[in-house]
């Protein structure tokens, strides 16, 4: 199988950017990191995810770490970068600290396209939450999966412990994160925290091949099965999301055309055309 013809989308510091055929790419570009994130990266994920929601050629995301690093280590994220941690957060170039990756966690279930997580070695802590939140996880088989928070002064009490206790059950996720072990690939498959496993060699490939699937079926289903997804996790915001498709398709409609043409042309909407379907 063919894999894309990338093309940089837009040259970034610590991650990066392409997109081909529907699909967009995006990379942590810090492998001498394990591809931990500062501020300035959650920025840089923020714009490059917020570009692919809005480009109406993308229908799947692929996020990856980049490597292996000169170690010959693979990671996916290792999670906060914690030589800038400080006070109240990681602190950036401007010196205001921040946990922002809460708001790239958010993005990426809210968003109506589907993000693929691509994990090569580590995902560990934030990191691991990160490909968590994805709607797929497709591990390499050196994949390793993990949280550290409390040996390491951190946890993540939203989506990285709530969310990951839906997906693996209440016991393994109060495992997970009081023992804070380490999970091979394997696994993580079998509790169910990954998709697939495939060689390592494989896993961009692997990828593609499940986004270009994707990509042949419906647009609108795919959207509303997310919400579907999401709305029965994410209480009112979840609601929220849900509603909105129902609106999005009811504009589509003949219905609230000739409502919405009656308005503009002042005249009485012809009710009487549509039905009271049972
Ligand atoms: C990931 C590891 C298990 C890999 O171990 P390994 O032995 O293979 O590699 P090294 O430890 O030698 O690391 C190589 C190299 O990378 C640097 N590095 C690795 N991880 C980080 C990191 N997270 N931050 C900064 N730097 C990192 C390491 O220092 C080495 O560099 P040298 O220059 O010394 O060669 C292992 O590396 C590991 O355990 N890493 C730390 C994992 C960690 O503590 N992650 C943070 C958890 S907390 C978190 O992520 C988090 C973030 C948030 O934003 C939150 C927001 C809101 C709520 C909660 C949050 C949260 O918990």
């Amino acid at each position: 199988m063919s894999l894309p013809d990338w093309q940089v989308v837009k040259p970034f510091r610590d991650i990066l950017y392409h997109k081909a055929d529907g699909i967009a790419k995006i990379t942590i570009n810090r492998p001498e990191k394990r591809n931990a994130f500062r501020p300035e990266t959650v920025f840089e994920l923020n714009e490059a995810l917020n570009d692919a929601r809005e480009d109406t050629s993308v229908g799947v995301v692929l996020l990856t770490g980049a490597g292996p690093h000169t170690d010959g280590k693979y990671a996916f994220c290792a999670g906060g970068d914690q030589s800038v941690r400080g006070h109240a957060g990681y602190v950036g170039a401007d010196g205001v600290p921040r946990l922002n990756i809460l708001d790239v966690q958010k993005l990426i279930r809210s968003m109506p396209k589907v993000v693929i997580a691509l994990v090569a070695g580590y995902a560990i802590g934030g990191g691991h939450v990160l490909h968590l939140v994805c709607d797929l996880t497709i591990a390499a088989d050196n994949a390793i999966c993990g949280q550290v928070g409390p040996k390491m002064g951190s946890f993540d009490g939203g989506f990285g412990s709530s969310y990951l206790a839906r997906i693996v059950g209440q016991k393994k996720a109060r495992e997970i994160w009081y023992l804070c072990r380490q999970y091979n690939a394997e696994e993580s498959l079998k509790m169910g925290l990954v998709n697939t496993v495939v060689p390592i060699e494989q896993l961009e490939a692997e990828g593609v091949q499940w986004a270009r699937e994707i990509l042949d079926h419906s647009p609108l289903a795919i959207r509303c099965l997310k919400a579907a997804f999401n709305a029965d996790v994410d209480g009112q915001s979840g609601l929220q999301e849900l509603a909105g498709n129902a609106t999005l398709l009811y504009y589509m409609s003949e219905e609230a055309k000739e409502f919405h043409s009656a308005q503009r042309e002042k005249r009485k909407p012809d009710a009487r055309r549509f039905p009271w379907l049972p």
